[in-house]
């Protein structure tokens, strides 16, 4: 049975109605799996079961996109078979690769565990390094069945450390003596020595500054000036990493008049994203951004580089000037990041949590996709179970309903990777079920945000399925869309159950994975929704991925209706 209810405004306007259910010759009913609703028990051994990782790869995987294949995700294609719909994770996840998981089978780890996004920082590697990292995501996709995206994190033309000569990281306790020097050094470097890759840098600090190291995880007063040389005394101990990023604080406030100076996109920068577009990288986020004009500037190169290619510009939002231009920034951009590393060390650590709380829920009225980052489970790096705070950090972002989650230090050169993104998995879940299972979520009044009355319609029915979604306690609700708009309009309303958006090109299909809620399938399809229909019902039943009987509600881009049906 079949209902529909259609605001037609295209010249597609056949509704339609399921009187018998549809039973395509291909759609052998015995195949069709049952969803065992068992309860989802979040506990840090989930991922690491054993049972689950062979599921994963005993998914049989084709990587043939002819038009009568249907791709998904193999973790979330084993989540579905294993808890049914209720068990996907709404929450996406992003690590930041490194020394500790660029290998091939470390990458693998990731994806099995749930990775979303895979993060380089061009602030560290060489251009060969993350050649070599976006081949081997690449390669997993193809060969097994990932649909893992590609993150390219720019360096920015902050002021930072150099890369301690090759040393892993160094210790400075309270009350040493250190140099931070702009001299051009060879290593080994001297001892208690630091390149700054500024060479304004002895100029600007004045003795009595204060200098943090990493937005303040290590504090040194300025005590003298030598030439190109700035002697500074520890406050605040602390492990040095290679090229963190320094500022400097004078009279209790950030000193940023030279920061002002410089641009937001360096010359370095821009080789990496000639890189990025040539690569074919998913996301390219922008650090240090002050104004929406750099991010629009970035967005027509890339358009006018890469006339066929699909990468979003995230915005990292890291800086005061970001804060004061929130609004424009996250309207020019494809989404945000809120950087609380480099944030923290801007404006006062206490003011963080409130900042971040205003970039989500901002995020989300203006329909874009925002990842919290840095420190969710930063003493991971160390040791293999988090505090207490740490998962609650990571539960208030939850709770947000923020997009997606980022690890950074954690899974680029922590000794803990995989069992930190089982954590972070875990936790969503958990926290994702808790608040779902509750209604304890504070309803939003979504904004109309639509710049014409076709994206009035597309959003008036976005929201509306979405709550008939929630009201019917439908299964699942499904969106054909080929840009993606769509199926991120109804990821804002952060429905019940899943959304299941299905798209023709692969590179939308790996753009949605940021955004919350969204299982992105890769299909072919066409502007007649009922032949749609029938073709992924019968995809998804060969696939035991859905059964008859289930209860989903459809919306596309092609034709504007709502319909409501029952798995044949
Ligand atoms: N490609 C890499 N090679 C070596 N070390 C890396 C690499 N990527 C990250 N790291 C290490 O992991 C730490 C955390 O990574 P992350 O990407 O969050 O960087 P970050 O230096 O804190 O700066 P940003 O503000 O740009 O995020 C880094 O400080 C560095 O020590
Ligand atoms: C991720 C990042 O750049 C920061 O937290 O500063
Ligand atoms: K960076
Ligand atoms: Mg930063």
């Amino acid at each position: 049975m079949s209902q529909s209810l259609n605001f037609t405004t295209s010249p597609i306007s056949k509704p339609f109605f399921h009187s018998k259910p549809y039973l395509p010759p291909s759609a052998t009913p015995h195949l069709s799996l049952r969803f065992p609703k068992k309860p989802i028990t979040a506990s840090l051994s989930d991922l690491n079961s054993p049972s689950f990782s062979a599921l994963v790869s005993q998914l049989s995987w084709s990587s043939s996109s002819d038009s009568t294949s249907i791709e998904v995700d193999s973790v979330t294609e084993a989540e579905l078979k294993e808890n049914g719909f209720r068990s996907t994770r709404r929450t996406k996840l992003i690590c930041t690769i490194g020394p500790a998981t660029c290998g091939f089978e470390q990458l693998e780890a990731l994806a099995v565990g749930g990775m979303n996004v895979a993060r380089i920082n061009m602030c560290h590697g060489t251009r060969e390094w993350h050649k070599m990292v976006i081949e081997r995501v690449r390669r997993l996709n193809e060969d097994k069945g990932y649909a893992v995206a590609v993150m390219m994190d720019t360096e920015g033309s902050e002021i930072h450390m150099g890369d301690l000569g090759g040393a892993q990281s160094a210790k400075a306790e309270d009350g040493e003596i250190w140099t931070f020097t702009v001299r051009a050094l060879d290593s080994p470097l001297p001892e208690r020595t630091i390149n700054v890759n500024y060479d304004g840098f002895a100029e600007d600090v004045k003795v009595g500054d204060e200098l943090l190291v990493d937005g303040g995880m290590v504090r040194f007063d300025v005590i003298e000036k030598i030439g190109p040389d700035v002697k500074c005394r520890c406050t605040d101990p602390g492990l040095l990493l290679p090229r963190a990023n320094l500022t400097f604080w004078r009279d209790g406030s950030l000193v940023r008049e030279r920061n002002a100076m410089l641009p937001t996109i360096s010359s370095k920068d821009w080789l990496d994203i000639d890189f990025g577009i040539a690569e074919g990288v998913d996301f390219i986020a922008i650090s240090f951004v002050k104004s929406a004009e750099v991010i629009n500037h970035l967005k027509s190169y890339i358009e006018a580089r890469s006339r066929d290619c699909d990468v979003s510009v995230i915005a990292k939002i890291e800086s005061i000037d970001s804060l004061k231009n929130l609004k424009e920034i996250i309207q020019a951009s494809d989404g945000i990041m809120v950087a609380r590393g480099d944030l923290g060390a801007q404006i006062p650590l206490e003011q963080v949590p409130s900042a971040q709380q205003e970039i989500v829920q901002l995020c989300r009225q203006l329909n874009k996709p925002v990842i919290v980052a840095s420190q969710l489970l930063e003493s991971m790096i160390e040791y293999p179970t988090p505090t207490r705070a740490e998962v609650a950090d990571v539960s208030e972002a939850v709770r947000q309903r923020a997009d997606a989650l980022m690890l950074s230090g954690e899974s680029a050169m922590g000794q803990f990777p995989d069992k930190a993104l089982s954590v972070l998995r875990s936790v969503s879940l958990r926290i994702e079920r808790w608040w779902r299972d509750e209604k304890r979520h504070e309803s939003m009044e979504l904004q109309d945000i639509a710049s014409s009355f076709q994206d009035s319609i597309s959003e008036e029915i976005c929201n509306s399925a979405a709550k008939m979604a929630n009201n019917l306690e439908v299964d699942a609700l499904f969106v054909y869309t080929k840009t993606g708009h769509m199926a991120s309009l109804l990821s804002r309303c952060r429905p019940d159950c899943p959304i299941f958006a299905f798209t023709t090109a692969p590179t939308v299909r790996r753009r949605l994975n940021l955004q919350w809620g969204l299982i992105p399938f890769r299909l072919n399809f066409s502007d007649d929704m009922e032949s749609n229909l029938n073709r992924t019902f019968a995809l998804l039943k060969a696939r035991g991925m859905i059964k008859s009987g289930d209860l989903v509600i459809a919306v596309s881009d092609m034709l504007q209706s709502i319909q409501v049906m029952n798995v044949p």
